[in-house]
């Protein structure tokens, strides 16, 4: 134990020199450096790298170091959540990181297959001191004892398994199982699904192969950033520090709700609206609602345009043949309007100049080809043709075009027209808007070219300045100098106005998770998704706009799923987009739920299906969860229940369906409830919904006899100790 003391002193000795270290770098990095923009750029890349680095020292602050082998050649290596390396020539590594290919043993030898390892060693530390080790033998000839030989080899396991709950997910860097390390470490680079019941580590499991493919590939995923999408806002808040204490901070967390820069979807759907937003029938009804808005005018009711050279007539068949060439060029809907524009005024311009033009005996026109663009300079200034072009062919953006498509929805069968019609201007944004939003954009496109002409011109602007700038060195050269070969660099002898403008453009400063949340055709270097089974086929469809490299971790469980719209098989989502190059694998121990309470649990599937069989249960706490009758006061009973089940240290989740849920908080203090409840609080009071990929010590399920099996399954299967029912109405017959 001194020994193992002595070496994590000499760990913090060291991580607090790099600390210094870094923290020096940033100040040093943000002192002044001068005007010179390379210098200035330079600088701003220190100052995130080295403030990139201060992060993660700080955030792995605290159990540092939790393990050690010692190999049959006499070497050891210990193991923590970070590399350290000694400040010599060598870089000798003292600390190895858990992601390195040398820590694995670590994980995966076992007595039958030793990996090299004599002893494997967990160091259980508070702060910076060593409090417990565990040793496990894996060479049965080696005789030497330590005196911290842990016989039944798991009590870390069981000690992080059986730990109070905080209301945050903690990472399981100390304890990974062999199972869960080779779906970490899976070298597969596409598309990865990771299956298993309730409590069996997916997410854990997904957030580590996250921290593992960035330290793995670590130049390209920091500019591309990982996405993790999760179900609700609790759930990311929950999950959300998993990353931080492995070092890692480039990583975007959202819900579907905002995965649409600019739009924060707060509304909700009826599950039935959810279902045909999410059908895949939208993207074909929505691509034929933007044709339809592409018009043509009545036949024999044209548009008459007022104009000062006399009215114009656009009628069906101007509007046809410019129609028709706008398609041809098969650009998204508001990049093909300027085709569309460009031929509605060459043909109101060609109208204009045969009828002003016109020789009444039948010449060639009068007009030359001057006094024709000057026609058409005319046609294309007027107000009243661009309305008149506006009404066939106009300028969406994809709110508009998504609110207007919701009021009327066409393309699809009537009952789903019903289901998801919206009077505009009422409602907001719901996550199942979400794709759609999405959907639209990718078929509207943006044009841009207002906005890139308008850069354009401030480009030249600095290009101006910048000349201005480089005839002014010129101007301050020595006169000796001016008629002969200059023997002095100047600034204009190296570099042209335009590259000096270019230097001139203000670096991007901020994270790649940062831009990538502002950018809605950004490219993320790999997607998490979690609860994966809960996507819609039009969500799926937005995610792999967001992953042209199909890099994807899908986590989930079709036990318990509960959207309609949810896809039960992983081929029929994944198909379309990877065909069969998808790996599938399986967790099968639930490390959440005690055996006791996964027995009740396994129930409410098995009554639909008989042959149903939940994942075993690595542990059991010999406590019976409990069904009881609340008899008439409902809340009354809740209150009484709460009092006998708050802990002393961990978790409280009472779970009831939400219409219940005013009745249920009257009498209770401290509960915290709502969208964004605050799960670090000793009791909180959930629906069925909002409990998916929580857990807590103990769980109180309110009138089961409410929920669908999917939402049952998953709330009874939240706690990691006690679990009670309680209810008025009749139970499920899977409960009774
Ligand atoms: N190897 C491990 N060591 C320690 N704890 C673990 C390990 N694997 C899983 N756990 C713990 O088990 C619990 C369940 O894990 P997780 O939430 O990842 O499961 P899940 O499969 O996503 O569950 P669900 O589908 O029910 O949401 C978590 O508290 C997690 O930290």
């Amino acid at each position: 134990m001194q020994l193992e003391q002595e070496f994590v002193n000499r760990l913090y000795d060291r991580v607090d020199a790099l600390r210094g270290v870094a923290a020096q770098g940033v100040e040093d990095a943000l002192t002044p450096v001068g005007n010179g923009l390379q210098a200035r750029l330079e600088r701003d890349v220190r100052v995130a790298e080295r403030s990139g680095l201060l992060a993660a020292l700080n955030a792995v602050d605290g159990s540092l170091c939790f393990g050690r082998i010692d190999l049959a050649g006499g070497e050891t290596h210990h193991i923590g959540r970070i590399g350290i390396r000694e400040d010599d020539a060598e870089h000798t590594p003292v600390l190895i990181d858990w992601r390195a290919p040398v820590a694995r043993p670590f994980y995966l030898a076992t007595g039958h297959t030793p990996m090299g390892l004599r002893r494997r060693r967990h160091l259980t530390t508070e702060g910076r001191t060593v409090t417990e080790l565990h040793d496990e033998i894996l060479d049965i000839e080696d005789g030497e004892r330590t005196g911290f030989e842990d016989p039944s080899g798991d009590t870390v396991l069981l000690a992080a398994l059986n730990s109070a709950r905080t209301g945050r997910m903690g990472d399981i860097v100390r304890t990974i199982q062999a199972e869960q390390d080779r779906i970490i470490r899976a070298p597969h680079r596409g598309v990865l699904v990771v299956e298993g019941g309730p409590g069996t580590g997916k997410t854990a499991v997904a957030l580590h192969r996250a921290a593992l493919l960035l330290y793995e590939h670590r130049e390209l995923l920091s500019k591309r950033a990982v996405l993790v999408v999760g179900p609700n806002p609790a759930f990311l808040r929950y999950i959300g520090e998993v990353l931080p204490a492995l070092g890692e901070t480039g990583v975007m967390l959202a819900t579907q709700a905002e995965l649409f820069p600019g739009v924060h979807a707060r509304g909700t759907d009826t599950p039935r609206a959810a279902a045909v937003k999410g059908g895949e029938e939208m993207a074909e009804a929505l691509a034929l609602a933007v044709r339809d808005r592409q018009r043509l005018p009545e036949p024999g009711a044209p548009l008459v345009v007022p104009h000062d050279d006399g009215d114009l007539v656009l009628d069906r068949e101007i509007a046809r043949e410019a129609r028709r060439a706008a398609r041809e060029t098969r650009l998204p809907h508001n990049l093909a309007r300027p085709y569309f524009v460009f031929r509605i005024i060459d043909a109101l311009t060609a109208q204009l100049a045969d009828r002003i033009g016109a020789d009444p005996y039948g010449g060639p026109n009068f007009l030359g080809a001057d006094d024709i663009a000057q026609l058409g300079k005319g046609v294309a200034a007027s107000a009243r043709v661009h309305a008149a072009i506006g009404e066939l062919w106009p300028a969406l953006t994809p709110e508009d075009f998504l609110a207007d498509y919701l009021a009327d929805p066409v393309h699809v069968p009537q009952e789903h027209a019903d289901a998801i019609r919206r009077a505009p201007g009422s409602g907001r944004w719901t996550p199942a808007d979400v794709p759609l939003l999405d959907e639209a954009a990718e078929l509207l496109g943006v044009d841009d070219s207002a906005e890139r002409a308008a850069a354009e011109a401030e480009r030249q602007e600095r290009i101006a300045y910048a000349q201005g700038v480089l005839e002014l060195s010129r101007g301050s050269e020595t006169y000796e100098f001016e008629d002969e070969e200059s023997e002095v660099l100047a600034a204009h002898d190296i570099v042209d106005a335009e590259r000096m403008a270019e230097r001139h453009e203000e670096a991007d400063h901020r994270t790649a998770a940062e831009r990538a949340a502002a950018d809605r055709t950004w490219a993320f270097g790999h997607i998490i998704v979690d609860e994966a089974q809960e996507l819609s086929p039009m969500a799926w469809r937005l995610l792999m706009r967001r992953s042209p490299t199909r890099s994807l971790t899908l986590v989930g469980d079709p036990a318990q799923t509960s959207e309609e719209a949810g896809v039960g098989a992983w081929d029929r989502i994944l198909r379309p987009y990877v065909g069969d190059r998808f790996e599938h694998v399986r967790l099968m121990v639930n490390y959440r739920t005690p055996a006791e309470v996964m027995e009740l649990a396994a129930r409410v599937p098995r009554a639909e299906d008989p042959s149903f069989e939940p994942p075993g249960s690595v542990r059991s706490t010999g406590e019976a969860p409990w069904i009881r009758d609340a008899g008439r006061d409902l809340a009354g009973a809740v209150a009484r229940a709460v009092t006998e089940m708050t802990p002393g240290e961990g978790r409280l989740a009472v779970i009831a369906p939400r219409e219940l849920h005013e009745e249920i908080a009257a009498p209770l203090d401290h509960v915290t409830a709502g969208a964004e409840p605050d799960l670090t609080l000793p009791v909180v009071l959930l629906d069925p919904r909002q409990a998916k990929g929580l857990e807590f010590d103990h769980v109180l399920v309110v009138e089961p006899g409410r929920y669908g099996t999917s939402d049952l399954y998953v709330a009874l299967t939240r706690a990691t100790q006690r679990l009670g029912v309680l209810h008025r109405e009749p139970l499920p017959a899977s409960l009774r």
